[in-house]
Order: structure tokens, then sequence, then C-alpha cells
């Protein structure tokens, strides 16, 4: 489990992150999500000593992160690093060389992992010739490649088309199912959703929330839809009921209590034939602007 402690990370005046802790489980997904400049790339970028915290620590299991244990991490950083004018295996073998690979090992997995990518037919191309989301794959490539111990990834998916979308999403169930510890931001709060165990919500350099989607759902107000014949106008007169939405017979409503929840359903069952009462389970996009609100 990489641990994260009490990372704090001051540019001059500003704080940019503000004593921040949070667990990226082995072999699950963390997903990390924040506005922009809520401090998600600072946070990474300490993690991966690649900027020196004000204060706080980083430990793999209980250890303190030394550069060797980071070089076996895989980190895909916000500034995308590799070469354009060279062919893409040459780099990708040199990259794996520099994570300690052989330089037939480095090769192979390159080549497996082209071919994941439908980029097998590129090998000898020059980076600069692929489209931005190709390039894309090819960094995502060039993080994953040497079996890395913990994966940071920062926006792994932006700029990729549904194929390779998923192609990585492969990839990095792969990982999670390696025992993998796996880190990454993404502004696709429906991607997040499906693919992450865990959440780490940042706002303003402050973890505001952290947890399963369960957990942030059970914080969330739940709201009730409640669909009553002939018509639901009269709900909006209700004690203890907040009404979000009434069209026709179908409303969405928040309850005070679970009280005024039992109060509304023997009023509709007196009134008219109740068709549906339910829970609606909000999705990660609602529960993110509720806690950032
Ligand atoms: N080198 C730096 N010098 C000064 N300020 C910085 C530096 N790096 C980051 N910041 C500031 O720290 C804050 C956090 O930035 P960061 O890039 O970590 O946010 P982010 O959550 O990754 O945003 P985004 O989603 O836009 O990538 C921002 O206000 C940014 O301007």
């Amino acid at each position: 489990m990489l641990q994260v402690r009490s990372l704090t990370r001051r540019f001059g005046d500003k704080t940019a992150v503000d004593d921040v802790t949070f667990d990226v489980p082995s072999g699950k997904m963390t997903g990390f999500v924040g506005a922009n400049g809520a401090g998600k790339t600072t946070t990474m970028r300490m993690i991966m000593g690649v900027l020196t915290p004000s204060a706080g620590e980083v430990l793999m299991d209980d250890v303190p992160l030394t550069a060797k244990m980071r070089s076996r991490f895989g980190y895909m950083p916000e500034e995308r690093g590799l070469y354009p004018k060279q062919p893409i295996l040459d780099q990708l073998v040199y990259l794996g060389q520099l994570h300690g690979m052989s330089q037939n090992d480095a090769r192979s997995s390159a080549r497996d992992m082209l071919e994941r990518f439908a980029l097998a037919d590129r090998t000898k191309d020059k980076l600069e010739s692929l489209s931005l989301g190709n390039q894309q794959r090819v960094q995502i490539i060039a993080s994953l490649m040497h079996r890395p111990t913990a994966l940071i990834l920062d926006e792994p998916f932006s700029g990729l088309d549904p194929v390779a979308v998923d192609s990585m999403v492969e990839l990095l169930r792969d990982y999670t199912a390696q025992g993998v510890p796996v880190l990454f931001s993404s502004h696709q709060l429906d991607l997040v959703d499906r693919l992450c165990d865990n959440l780490v919500v940042l706002q303003q350099g402050r973890m505001i929330a952290s947890g399963t989607g369960e957990d942030l759902r059970a914080r969330a107000a739940t709201r009730h839809r409640i669909i009553v014949h002939p018509d639901a106008g009269w709900i909006r007169e209700e004690t203890g009921v907040r009404v979000i939405d009434v069209a026709g017979p179908d409303a969405v409503v928040e309850f005070e209590d679970d009280a005024a929840g039992q109060r509304l359903l023997a009023a509709a069952l007196s009134r008219g034939t109740v068709e549906q009462f339910s829970p609606i389970r909000p999705s990660l996009s609602e529960i993110y602007r509720e806690v950032t609100a």
C-alpha cells in the first residue's frame, strides 16, 4: 500500500497542497479528482520525488520511499516527456533499460504492448509522425512496460479514443489484479466511477473527501423518485420534503428525515396509485458537485 502522509507544498505564499493524507491500497484503483488547480499534479510530483514536499512524506508498506523504490514505479507525468524525432521502438527500449530492464526484455515488452495498442506496424516511425492520441498510447507504454510496482498516472485517459480507453482499462485491471497500487487523476468522472475502488477528492489543495464510491454516496443527500397518479403537484405543500422537480405524476424529492419519507408515502397512497417510490443512486458527478459546492 502506498501511503501519502500530511503532504504539503508551498510555492511562495501559495499553499498548493495542504496537509493531504490518503492511502492507495495495493491491488486497487484509486481515482484522484478535483478541479483545475486543485493540487493533483503537485501531489503526484511529490509522490514521485520530482518535487520536494514542504512537509509530509510518502511510504510504501510503512517504508519511506527511496529513489530506488521510485525507479520501479510507473509514472505518467502531466508533461509528456518523450523524444519526438526518435523511432518509437528504439526509445521504448532505451526507456525500459533506464528502468533496469535488459535490452531483450525491454524489446519484447515494448513489442507486446505496441501490439496491444494497435501500433505494431509503427515501430520504426518517429514519434512526431503519430497522431496526438497515438503519441499518448506510446507514453502509456513507456510508463507501464517495466512491470512497475506502483502506478502514478496524471490524466492517463486524456486524448484517448474509446478503443484506446478500453485497452488502457484492461491494462490497469491487469496491474491491479497483480496487486499493484494504482493512482490516476482524471476529469472524466464517469470513467473514474466505473473503474475505481477508491476515490480521493481535492479542493484548493485540501482533501475534502475520500473513500469508496459507496462511502461518498452514503454521505450525499439521498433523493427519491415518486410516481403517483394522477398528479404529484400536491407534494410541493408537504412538510419535511424538498422538491427538486415535479412533472405531472413524476416527482424527485429529498426528505428532511426518514419519517418525512414515510409520511409522504402514506399521503401518496391515500391520494391515488403509487407507481414508484425509490431512492435514486446519484452519479459520481452529482456527488462531486455536492462535496465541492
Ligand atoms: N511550479 C509552480 N510554481 C508556482 N505555482 C505552482 C507551481 N506548480 C503548481 N502551482 C500552483 O499550484 C496549484 C495546484 O496546481 P496543480 O497543477 O497541482 O493542480 P491540478 O489539480 O493538477 O490541476 P489540473 O487539473 O488543471 O491539472 C495551482 O494553483 C498552480 O498554479
